[in-house]
């Protein structure tokens, strides 16, 4: 069986993406998602993304991480999906559709996507770190010296030693200035470093508001895969209007062979 799919990236995480309005694609086979996201015998990406229909609103997004399994939300994931409906014409310059974690409002600027995460009403500060679920569970934690920090063994302990089996996704996180941060994630599914996470940026974005290191609404994350800016609104705590913004590219389209 051929598959048409397309492959799109948005700051540097990547995405091997398909049409699945016809349910064409067999979701339960996690060993063929596994191998589409394979850098050597696939296509290659950090996940797979699928676009359905969905009887509530524009389109339905269902998201695998690299390893096959069936992940939570995906911030950065989102936003090339809404690229995606939008190339195929499926929305306009606004879209709203439903994910793992409810409905997401998202506007499309050119290759910006500007997209409406979850709110965000429990960061838990622990000493040295912060966790909280942006739609995804995420740790975040200072670092200095971020460039040269081992994220892929730091992360690896903390990933399993700090959250078992299930996991978490793990953030380092220097600040530069009064409303930028440099991250580096390590993500679980892919169970290795992305040159950006979107629902990652957005948990350091709140958990660096929430501890007091910075007073902006609109913070700057730079990213090994580029620039994002969160966009939020806080009261008692509660973080309400959180929007995720940056590019959203189509690198290629293809055919590949799925005789697994
Ligand atoms: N790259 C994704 C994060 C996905 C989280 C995934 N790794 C999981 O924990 O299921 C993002 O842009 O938000």
């Amino acid at each position: 069986m051929k598959l048409q799919f397309f492959k799109y990236q948005g700051t540097g995480n990547d995405f091997v993406v398909m049409d699945n309005r016809q349910h064409t694609f067999p979701k339960n086979n996690t060993t063929l998602v596994a191998y589409l996201c394979d850098r050597r015998f696939g296509i290659g990406a950090d996940g797979l993304l699928l676009l359905e229909n969905d009887k509530m609103s524009d389109f339905r997004m269902v998201y695998f991480n690299a390893d096959g399994a069936e992940g939570s939300m995906c911030g950065n994931g989102g936003r090339c999906l809404v690229a995606f409906a939008n190339h195929l014409g499926v929305v306009g310059n606004d879209a709203v559709f439903n994910a793992v974690d409810g409905l997401h409002h998202a506007h499309v600027d050119g290759n910006i996507v500007n997209l409406k995460m979850v709110d965000v009403d429990e960061i838990h500060e622990k000493g040295n770190y912060s966790f909280l679920n942006t739609g995804s569970p995420h740790h975040v934690q200072l670092v200095k010296d971020l460039e040269h920090f081992d994220v892929y063994k730091e992360g690896k302990k903390l990933r399993y030693g700090l959250y078992g089996q299930s996991g978490s996704n793990i953030n380092f996180v220097e600040q530069l200035n009064d409303d930028t941060f440099q991250v580096r994630t390590y993500e679980r599914g892919v169970e290795d470093e992305t040159l950006s996470c979107g629902t990652g940026v957005t948990a350091v974005a709140l958990a660096m508001h929430s501890s007091g290191k910075t007073t902006a609404n609109n913070v700057n994350i730079k990213t090994r895969g580029g620039d994002l800016t969160i966009g939020f609104e806080e009261q008692d705590g509660t973080y309400t209007n959180v929007f995720l913004k940056g590019p959203a590219d189509q690198v290629f389209k293809g055919e590949v062979e799925c005789s697994i």
